[in-house]
């Protein structure tokens, strides 16, 4: 049974994920701080909440929430959380992105929704609990499906309004309250490039915290129907050979690991 708010010992040597809104404290060689309290330049953890979120290679990992920066987190520079996003450590990312939702958590629920009584931390699971109503708030997940369509050689891209300039990712969207995954497939599918789709393949999934979405990725082909690219959602988008693709996600990002799969199983 895990308790979250137990204190590190001074001789614990541990993970850091010191975060303050959504950056995160990284050292000069753009890894997190680890070490013991003691050998680090951390100043007194006393007026901070702290959170131990679990375990990376036999170590505890601990959230530092510092919404309220201090001039004492001096070894080291707060930098966008997508800034450890190396494919090289994954879990790492994912250990910052769990320590990025709680602390997120936990500040949007300092007082009950129900009732507007301050909320108190549960002292034996991650969760916010009302006295006054009983009312119970754990960290928000929302699941969202992301699929690769194929048709023939041809991989279906397009360039979302928040995407980098440049960029094509493969179709994403929420799952939305009393949706199966399947018809939250097709709605999306439907709604954002006006087509239908068979042979859906569960793929894999990935935690992506920005904010608190659960990836669940997929493959597909093309069964019918126009191309058309919502324009409320995305700015452009068509099908696009397999040999011959636009500037595509980084590795480390499911998309990057559905387009593989998707060209692969083709190529097969
Ligand atoms: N890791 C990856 O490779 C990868 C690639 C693409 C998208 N994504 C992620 O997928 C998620 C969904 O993609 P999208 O932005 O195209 O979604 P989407 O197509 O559903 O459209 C986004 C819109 O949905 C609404 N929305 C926001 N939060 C919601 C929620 N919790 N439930 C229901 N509706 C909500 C808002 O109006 C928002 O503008 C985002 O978190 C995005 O970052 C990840
Ligand atoms: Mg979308
Ligand atoms: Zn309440």
């Amino acid at each position: 049974m895990v308790k979250p708010y137990s204190r590190p010992a001074a001789d614990e040597p541990a993970w850091w994920f010191v975060v303050s809104s959504d950056q995160i404290l990284l050292t000069e060689d753009n890894d997190l701080p680890f070490g013991c309290l003691a050998d680090l330049s951390f100043p007194s953890l006393d007026d901070y909440t702290v959170v131990q979120i679990g375990e990376l290679r036999e170590r505890s990992c601990y959230l530092v929430i510092a919404d309220y920066l201090d001039d004492n987190f001096v070894d080291g520079k707060f930098e966008p959380l997508r800034q450890l996003l190396d494919a090289s450590d994954l879990e790492k990312f994912a250990m910052a992105g769990r320590a990025r939702q709680f602390s997120d958590f936990i500040s949007t629920h300092r007082f009950c929704g129900r009732c507007g009584t301050r909320m108190q931390a549960v002292d034996w699971e991650l969760a916010m609990h009302c006295h006054q109503c009983n009312h119970r708030c754990y960290p928000r997940v929302s699941p969202c499906i992301i699929v690769a369509i194929t048709k023939g050689e041809q991989l279906l891209l397009a360039q979302g309004k928040r995407h980098k300039q440049g960029m094509y990712s493969i179709l994403a969207g929420f799952v939305e309250a009393g949706e199966s995954l399947e018809q939250a497939l097709a709605r999306e599918v439907h709604e954002e490039a006006g087509i239908q789709v068979q042979n859906i393949e569960y793929q894999l999934s990935q935690p992506w915290p920005f904010p608190h979405s659960l990836m669940m990725g997929f493959t597909a082909e093309w069964a019918g129907g126009e191309l058309h690219i919502d324009p409320h959602e995305l700015v452009t988008g068509d099908w696009f050979d397999f040999d011959d693709l636009p500037p595509t996600p980084p590795a480390g990002t499911i998309a990057h690991t559905l387009i593989e799969k998707a060209i692969g199983k083709k190529a097969d």
